[in-house]
């Protein structure tokens, strides 16, 4: 059977103690090391991140008041800050715990201890531990999907003023909020908004993208599960719901939520209780939902495929990202934009983007929203050269109407037939990405991949 975690460390000078705690935890961690001192545990921490620690503060025999074990203590939190430490104390010294807890450490225990309360308090400190390095990996990956941390809400077109008005208003409410909008169109921004004017902002926002998480895991994502609640269960594994306690969780791409599963996540928000996989016991959740999706309101309110008491939970407010070429006021200002970042990231010079330049560009469709035209600003700033921007650094497709259209090709080149199939697909569907994906049997990054190759 195979372990919930890796590694776990027992400080204490007292052979007898440290293996008594080695029995106690067998089976919990596959590896369990023993130090005598803890002078050596600041580079054992910083060397192997042990998913839980045991630590004598060794007040007993320290004269005084155990502020050595505690300045130890201190070092620890240093080395890792989300350390899982518990402090073994002696019978009765709960004022030196209490003061242990105040500086990091997550629980105690007093010598003698049952081991089933030993087990049970190491357990749930590293699993604590996992949960945290979990939000903090979440944090990390989203801000790298395009740096959306960092990326202002740019657009001073009338449509862009009325999504920023209700953004303001939403924010503060904590009521559900529905993002509709076309992939590209700036959802997750909108999400990040949302929390970050929230009351909620001192905590990372979760997120969930069921466009891009195997249909077979959404379940345990979402809900979290026990260990051995299915094959590959080998511990507990919070789910995000729970994840996002106390903060907003984005559920990226909810129309992919498949029915069966629909009643649990509304039972959940209703009952604001998420029940993990294979457990019985409902945990308590306090959640702000942000959820979005590229379908229409039409496809949305079929209700052969979303269940609509669940919309009515998730969208108390709706908010429509407009496509760009619906906006096309905004064009500029973005352009602009994305043209300074990638000239200082790439440390080219500042070019101007001359009129004649700008104006197809303004008129282009942009199938794929503000992603593609950031992608396309990349794409210039790499390519140019002279003084000014020139049309052609812009990857754009020569526009022939209605051609794309035909299937008769006028060429047998497979690069221009993959275009030209990809433009069909993109229309057929409306310029929904997942539809059109669905359709040319692509993943939606390999069609995003195909789509950014012919500039569309
Ligand atoms: N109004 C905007 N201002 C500045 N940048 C924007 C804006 N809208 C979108 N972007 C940029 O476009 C890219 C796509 O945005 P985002 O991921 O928020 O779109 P999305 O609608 O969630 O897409 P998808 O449905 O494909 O997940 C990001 O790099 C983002 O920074």
């Amino acid at each position: 059977m195979d372990a919930p975690f890796d590694l776990a460390v027992v400080c204490d000078d007292d052979p007898d103690i440290a293996l008594a705690a080695k029995l106690a935890l067998r089976g919990m961690f596959k590896e369990i090391e023993t130090l005598a001192s803890p002078r050596e545990l600041q580079d054992f921490i910083k060397a192997r991140a042990p998913d839980a620690i045991l630590l004598d503060l060794n007040f007993e025999r320290a004269a005084t008041d155990g502020s050595e074990g505690l300045d130890y203590l201190g070092r620890i939190m240093t080395a890792d800050p989300e350390a899982a430490v518990v402090i073994i104390t002696a019978h009765g010294a709960v004022s030196v715990a209490v003061e242990a807890i105040k500086r990091g450490a997550s629980d105690f225990v007093a010598k003698p201890w049952s081991n089933e309360r030993l087990a049970a308090t190491v357990r749930s400190a590293a699993a604590l531990r996992q949960t945290r390095l979990e939000a903090q990996l979440e944090r990390g990956r989203s801000s790298e999907l395009g740096h959306n941390g960092e990326t202002p809400l740019l657009g001073d077109s009338e449509a862009m003023e009325r999504v920023r008005t209700l953004i303001d208003r939403a924010a503060p409410t904590d009521a559900n909020v529905l993002i509709l909008g076309e992939n590209g169109t700036g959802k997750e921004i909108v999400a990040r908004e949302i929390h970050r004017k929230s009351r909620r902002s001192g905590q990372p926002m979760l997120s969930i993208d069921l466009g891009a998480t195997a249909e077979s895991l959404f379940e345990s994502e979402l809900f979290g599960h026990t260990k051995g609640a299915f094959t590959g269960a080998s511990g507990d594994r919070m789910g995000r719901l729970k994840a996002a306690d106390q903060s907003t969780l984005f559920l990226d791409e909810i129309g992919n939520l498949p029915l069966h599963l629909q009643p649990k996540l509304l039972t959940a928000l209703e009952q604001r209780q998420v029940v993990p996989l294979g457990s019985n016991r409902p945990v308590t959740i306090d959640v702000r939902v942000v959820a979005a999706t590229n379908l229409t309101s039409d496809r949305l309110g079929d209700e052969t495929r979303f269940r609509q008491d669940l919309l009515f939970r998730l969208n108390t407010i709706e908010i429509h990202l407009p496509p760009l070429r619906a906006r096309r006021d905004d064009i500029p200002r973005l352009l602009e934009h994305y043209l300074r970042l990638y000239e200082r990231k790439y440390e080219r010079p500042e070019r101007l983007v001359p009129a004649d330049v700008m104006e197809p560009l303004v008129k282009h469709d942009w199938p794929g929203n503000v992603r593609a035209l950031r992608h396309a600003a990349e794409r210039a700033v790499i390519m140019a050269d002279g003084t000014a921007y020139r049309l052609d650094d812009f990857p754009l497709p020569q526009r022939h109407e209605g051609a794309a259209l035909s299937l008769v090709p006028g060429s047998l080149n497979l690069d221009q037939l993959e275009r030209q199939m990809i433009e069909r697909a993109l229309r057929m569907h409306h310029f929904n990405i997942s539809l059109a994906a669905s359709e040319l049997g692509l993943s939606r990054g390999a069609l995003y991949r195909r789509m950014e190759k012919h500039g569309l």
